[in-house]
């Protein structure tokens, strides 16, 4: 579904990504791993069309989108959660899923339910400002505005991040079912490994800014591995 091929990708004049493959099939759940600041954001940020690479391209569904601006992408199907939460903090939870549901191009009214279903913990919190809620609370609805997009292609920057550990079990059994039971197709940044255990098919390890390694879960409990990840 979703090809990175040999990216270079700088901020200014530093390069922080140097010739990154990534490989996403339809149907699968790939994670992008790596200590602080080796790229990863920034790697999302080039397949959501947000930087665009000096080198290498993105492909979708056999399709040239290196250089498609980020709106266009998301007629093609992809939706992206970026890391912190994004939502209107004096908006209601209520009104931040109706600013979602306005910015699509199908409007169904009924995404917001069936979003609302993958997190049925928000329909109590409806009428409160975002600004007020947890950061699980506030994760899921970031991840919820997304879904009413009707997505094929999810990304999802560190979605445990400031998150506490209840509410990692309701995302996680939601980022589950979403690709298990729906077909979603997940791109997923994760630092907290037994939740990219737990959830993907595959991963790439990034290490300033290069791949230094990839396979699938089982190979992530590999000691080396796990070395790579730890601070
Ligand atoms: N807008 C920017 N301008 C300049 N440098 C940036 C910008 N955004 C990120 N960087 C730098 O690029 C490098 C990679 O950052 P990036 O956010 O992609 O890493 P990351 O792996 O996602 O880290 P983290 O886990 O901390 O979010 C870092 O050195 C960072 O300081």
């Amino acid at each position: 579904m979703l090809e990175v091929s040999g990216v270079d990708v700088s901020h200014g004049r530093a390069q922080v990504l140097f010739g990154v493959d990534l490989s996403v099939p339809a149907g699968s759940l790939v994670c992008v791993m790596g200590r602080n600041g080796v790229g990863k954001t920034t790697l999302l940020d080039t397949v959501m069309g947000t930087l665009t690479p000096r080198a290498g391209s993105v492909v979708l569904d056999g399709e040239d989108i290196t250089r498609l601006p980020t709106h266009l992408r998301v007629r093609r199907g992809m939706a992206y959660v970026p890391q912190g939460h994004a939502a209107f903090p004096q908006l209601t939870v209520w009104e931040n899923l109706q600013v979602a549901l306005e910015a699509t191009t199908h409007r169904d009214r009924s995404a917001v339910d069936d979003s609302l279903d993958v997190f049925p913990a928000l329909r109590s919190f409806l009428k409160r400002p975002a600004g007020f809620l947890s950061g699980g609370q506030r994760q899921q609805l970031a991840i919820a505005r997304a879904l009413i997009t009707r997505p094929r292609l999810l990304l999802l920057d560190e979605p445990t991040e400031g998150v506490q550990p209840s509410v990692i079990d309701e995302i996680e059994n939601a980022v589950e079912r979403l690709h298990g039971e729906a077909g979603m197709t997940v791109l997923l940044v994760e630092q907290y490994l037994d939740f990219a255990l737990r959830l993907a098919d595959s991963f790439i390890v990034l290490d300033a800014g290069e791949v230094v390694h990839s396979g699938t879960s089982a190979d992530l409990h590999d000691e080396g591995v796990r070395r790579m990840l730890s601070v």
